[in-house]
C-alpha cells in the first residue's frame, strides 16, 4: 500500500477490535467425506444434511474437512498470491481494478465507508461474466467483463483457474446439501448458477498494521453471495458475530479446512431460515496475513426472492425481489468509492 493517512482507516469506537475477544468455541467442523468419497451410504448423507442444516441455522458459519480440494493446489495459489503482493506497487498497479471492471488489484477498498487495511486482487470465475452496466434498477443494459492477468507470477492464471474449478465443485455440493437441509430437491438451487454466474475469487493481503487497535483488515459486513468458501492461512484474523450473544468471536485458523458462510442470497431464498452472518477481519502489527474467499453468485439477472416451497400463508415472504447483479454492483461501487450515504444492505429489501 502507499504511505497513508492514518485517519482514513479509523473505525468508529463501536467497531474497533477488542483485545479480549474470545476464540470461538463450537463453530461446527463438518466432515464432508459422505459426499466426497466414492461409495457413500445413504444414512451418512442423511446425517450430514442434518449437521449442515443446524450449522446454517445456529451459526451461519461452519468449517469443512475432507472437502476434496487438493491441498497442493491451495498451497500453490497461496504462494502465487504471496508472490504477486510482494511486487512493487508500480508493478501491481499495472493490473489495477478500475471503475469499468471489478477484476484486478486494489488497495483502497472501503467497507461501509471506512478504508480497509488490506490489498486485494479480484478475479472473475467465468470469462466473460455478464453483468449489469449500471446499478440503476431501471437500466437493463448488460456488459461483458473479463479478467486482468498479472505478468508475474507466470502461472498465475492457470493456478487460479484450476482452483476456481475446485471451488465450483465444492460450492455445488454444498448447495445440494443446503437445499436438502431445507427440505428441497437436491438440485433445486443449481438452476440459478447454470445460466451464468458472477462468482468471484479474491486474494486478500493484510500487511502488518501499525495501529491494529483502531483499524480493521475488513470492516464488519455480510457477504452478498449465495455462499462463500474461505481459505485462511495460519495467522488468525477472522471474527464472526455470534448469533445469540452478539459478541465478536475469533475463528481459529485451520489451514487445511475451508470456512463456509451463508451469504445474503441464501438468507433470502430460505426466507430467513438461514441468516447471513456479520463478520470482519482484524489485523496485527507483526504478521502479514493472507486469505482467499470464493464468492459463489448466480447469474446477474437472477431475481432473488424467497423460494415458493418455503413460503405459505402462515409464513409469508419476508422480502421483495431484487436482481442479484444489481445488488452486487451497487456494493462494488460503494466499496470502490466513498459515498455520502450508507451503502446498500440486504435488509433494504425486507418487507415490513
Ligand atoms: O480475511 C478474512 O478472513 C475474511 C475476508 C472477508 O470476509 C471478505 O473478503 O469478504
Ligand atoms: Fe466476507
Amino acid at each position: 500500500m502507499e504511505e497513508e493517512d492514518q485517519a482514513l482507516f479509523i473505525q468508529e469506537p463501536q467497531h474497533r477490535p477488542s483485545v479480549s475477544t474470545m476464540e470461538a468455541q463450537g463453530i461446527p467442523v463438518i466432515d464432508l467425506s459422505p459426499v466426497t468419497s466414492s461409495n457413500p451410504s445413504l444414512s451418512s448423507i442423511d446425517a450430514l444434511v442434518k449437521e449442515i442444516g443446524s450449522a446454517c441455522k445456529e451459526w451461519g458459519f461452519f468449517q469443512v474437512t475432507n472437502h476434496g480440494v487438493p491441498l497442493s493446489l491451495r498451497r500453490n495459489l497461496l504462494e502465487a498470491s504471496k508472490n504477486f503482493f510482494s511486487q512493487s506497487l508500480q508493478e501491481k498497479k499495472k493490473v489495477s481494478r478500475d471503475e469499468s471492471s471489478p477484476s484486478g488489484y486494489y488497495d483502497t477498498e472501503l467497507t461501509r465507508n471506512v478504508r480497509d487495511w488490506k490489498e486485494v486482487f479480484d478475479f472473475l470465475a467465468k470469462e466473460p461474466t455478464f453483468f449489469p452496466l449500471t446499478a440503476d434498477e431501471l437500466d437493463d443494459r448488460v456488459t461483458q467483463l473479463s479478467n486482468k492477468s498479472p505478468q508475474h507470477p507466470s502461472h498465475f492464471r492457470d493456478i487460479i483457474q484450476e482452483y476456481i474449478e475446485e471451488m465450483e465443485k465444492l460450492a455445488f455440493k454444498l448447495m445440494e446439501l443446503i437445499a436438502m437441509s431445507l427440505g428441497l430437491q437436491p438440485k433445486r438451487l443449481e438452476e440459478f448458477f447454470m445460466r451464468g454466474q458472477t462468482s468471484l475469487i479474491r486474494l486478500n493481503y493484510y500487511p502488518p498494521c501499525p495501529f491494529p487497535h483502531i483499524a480493521l483488515g475488513v470492516g464488519p459486513h455480510k457477504d452478498e453471495s449465495a455462499l462463500t468458501i474461505l481459505a485462511q492461512d495460519e495467522v488468525e484474523g477472522l471474527e464472526v458475530k455470534h448469533k445469540t450473544h452478539q459478541e465478536w468471536v475469533r475463528v481459529k485458523p485451520t489451514p487445511n479446512d475451508y470456512i463456509i458462510n451463508v451469504g445474503d442470497i441464501i438468507q433470502v431464498w430460505s426466507n430467513d431460515a438461514y441468516e447471513s452472518v456479520e463478520h470482519r477481519a482484524i489485523v496485527n502489527s507483526e504478521k502479514e496475513r493472507f486469505s482467499i474467499p470464493y464468492f459463489f453468485f448466480p447469474a446477474h439477472d437472477t431475481e432473488v426472492k424467497p423460494l415458493e416451497e418455503l413460503i405459505n400463508e402462515k409464513s409469508p415472504s419476508k422480502y421483495r425481489p431484487y436482481k442479484s447483479g444489481k445488488f452486487l454492483l451497487s456494493r462494488m461501487n460503494s466499496n470502490f468509492k466513498k459515498q455520502t450515504e450508507e451503502n446498500l444492505q440486504i435488509h433494504y429489501y425486507k418487507l415490513a
